[in-house]
């Protein structure tokens, strides 16, 4: 039997719980409130995130205690938004991964550093790139509920450590493909959320279908100039765990990444549209990240720029959309 420390509470980990543990996996599940630990031992239920999901107690063990759900697990999966990664994080020793692969399934960047997760995770624990993988694709945790087609994307190095994951997550509802592409898929999922968000910027603010279909299509050569920058090597952008999971996010009703932009364009504050979320929006995290990090690439990157104007330095989100207008071709 596989055994699988579930890193995090939130939606993300609770439909990865349910597609492991169902294939039959040992999933230990730490997550930080003892009350939700109660709660789903009492009931098989998460109270908070994808709450219709029923889980087997005899494969899935709810916990906080991190030490113990990582020690008895080999494989370590990392599901809390990438805000928390460190925090979270540094209460394991150094060494405590030196036996485990780990595989990311977050879509943002540590913010206090600006590098990729799967960097600050080898570099935390000294593990080689080859015992490190992400999980990609268009996948909404709100549809894996629901039981609906999905399709996943492990990027690894290792094509070994990424198939071995794959054979995992497959089941009657969800594919799962293994790529060697690690940098750029992680890269490109950190900015498709940016993309979504400021997608829900134009549509708070009344553009339409025709506006956002021009805004993607810009943001996709926006996304190849700046992972070519990061990491040049030929990839083919159209594939789903690049084109399609920028779609989901930036088209989806479920998207939290849009869902938040849209209350920014209709005028919310950012602390105001935080509160209103009981999820996170990485999109507004990497924003930061990704323009710090693009002052010394260069890279032109007029979506960022525009998103990151009325994040972080209060600019209208009606001048900055109307800005971009003109950028757009
Ligand atoms: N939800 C999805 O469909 C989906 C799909 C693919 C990838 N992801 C990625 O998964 C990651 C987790 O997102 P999610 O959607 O599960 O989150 P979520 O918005 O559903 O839940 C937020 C989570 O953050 C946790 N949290 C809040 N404050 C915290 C703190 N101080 N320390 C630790 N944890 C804290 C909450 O307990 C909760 O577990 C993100 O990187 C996201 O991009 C999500
Ligand atoms: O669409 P969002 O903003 O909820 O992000 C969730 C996932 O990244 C979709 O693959």
């Amino acid at each position: 039997m596989d055994k699988i420390a579930m890193i995090g509470g939130g939606s993300w980990a609770t439909a990865l719980t349910k597609i492991l543990s169902e294939n039959g996996a040992r999933v230990g599940w730490w997550m930080r409130s003892k009350d939700d630990v109660q709660h789903l031992l009492r009931t098989r239920h998460n109270p908070r995130y994808l709450s219709s999901v029923a889980f087997d107690l005899s494969r899935v063990f709810p916990s906080t205690d991190l030490k113990e759900t990582v020690e008895e697990a080999d494989w370590l999966v990392l599901a809390v938004p990438a805000a928390f990664v460190q925090s979270t994080l540094e209460k394991l020793d150094r060494d405590m991964l030196k036996n485990k692969r780990v595989i990311s399934a977050i879509k943002g960047m540590v913010p206090s550093k600006n590098v990729l997760v799967t960097d600050y995770v080898a570099e935390r624990f000294r593990l080689p790139h080859e015992r490190i993988g992400v999980v990609a694709g268009p996948c909404h945790a709100e549809e894996v509920a629901l039981e609906k087609q999905s399709y996943l994307t492990i990027g690894s190095p290792s094509l070994e450590l990424a198939e071995n994951f794959s054979l995992l997550l497959r089941n009657r509802f969800v594919k799962a493909y293994p790529m060697e592409d690690l940098d750029g898929i992680e890269y490109f999922a950190v900015m498709k959320n940016i993309i979504a968000l400021t997608c829900g910027i134009a549509h708070g603010l009344g553009y339409g279908d025709n506006f956002q279909a021009v805004l993607v299509s810009n943001a996709v050569q926006e996304m190849r100039r700046f992972v070519h920058a990061m990491n040049p090597q030929p990839r083919d952008l159209s594939a789903s765990a690049y084109l399609g999971d920028l779609l989901v996010t930036a088209y989806s009703q479920f998207s939290r990444n849009r869902t938040f932009g849209n209350m920014i364009g209709r005028g919310y504050s950012v602390k105001s549209a935080q509160m209103e979320m009981n999820m996170v929006a990485e999109g507004y995290y990497a924003v930061k990240s990704i323009h710090e990090l693009n002052k010394k690439l260069g890279v032109h990157m007029p979506i960022t720029s525009a998103a990151y104007h009325v994040l972080y330095e209060k600019i209208s989100p009606a001048v900055e959309i109307e800005l971009l207008k003109e950028k757009f071709r």
